[in-house]
């Protein structure tokens, strides 16, 4: 299975945990493809089968500015990802209150745009609790691989 794996950071920390992420994936046996930078051609011409989306939340409660433009290039586009498999891994702080994970939400709300099938509930990954945020999504990353898998 083709796993697109898309992230949103501003001070790397998503970005780790998507790389990270990446190789979980990749030792279970799934074609994972992340790259930070990519277009929404890059992420057409992998052929994505199903997705992990890995973005942390700025300024108040909104994207990186790293994963915006592809953001909306999916919005505008809406590819045809209905009835594909997805998860999202949230990073955020909760001492922000409202905006908890906020950029992760509005993954979520694009995924249901898209059709794309949450097959587990996203997790949230809490600076205020978390030192070891790429180990913390190690638990959620294997249901996940089962989820893709059953
Ligand atoms: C300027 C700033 C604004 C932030 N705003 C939010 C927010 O609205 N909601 C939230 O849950 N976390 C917020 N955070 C916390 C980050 O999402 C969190 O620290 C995350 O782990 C950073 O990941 P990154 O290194 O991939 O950017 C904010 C952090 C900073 C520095």
């Amino acid at each position: 299975m083709k796993v697109a794996i898309l992230s949103g950071s501003v001070y790397g920390t998503a970005e780790e945990v998507a790389r990270h992420a990446e190789g979980v994936l990749k030792k279970a046996g799934l074609d994972a493809w992340h790259n930070p930078r990519a277009s929404l051609e890059d992420v057409l011409a992998f052929g994505p089968e199903s997705f992990l989306v890995v973005t942390s939340t700025t300024g108040m409660g909104e994207l990186p500015d790293n994963l915006q433009p592809l953001y909306y290039a999916i919005r505008d586009r809406l590819p045809a990802w209905h009835g594909q498999p997805g998860g999202v891994i949230a990073l955020g702080d909760s001492s922000y209150g409202d905006t908890y994970c906020a950029g992760g939400e509005q993954v979520r709300e694009l995924f249901a745009e898209l059709g794309v099938l949450e097959v587990l509930p996203m997790l949230r990954v809490d600076a205020s609790e978390s030192v070891t945020p790429e180990q913390d999504a190690e638990p959620w990353l294997a249901e996940f691989v089962n989820a893709l898998r059953s």
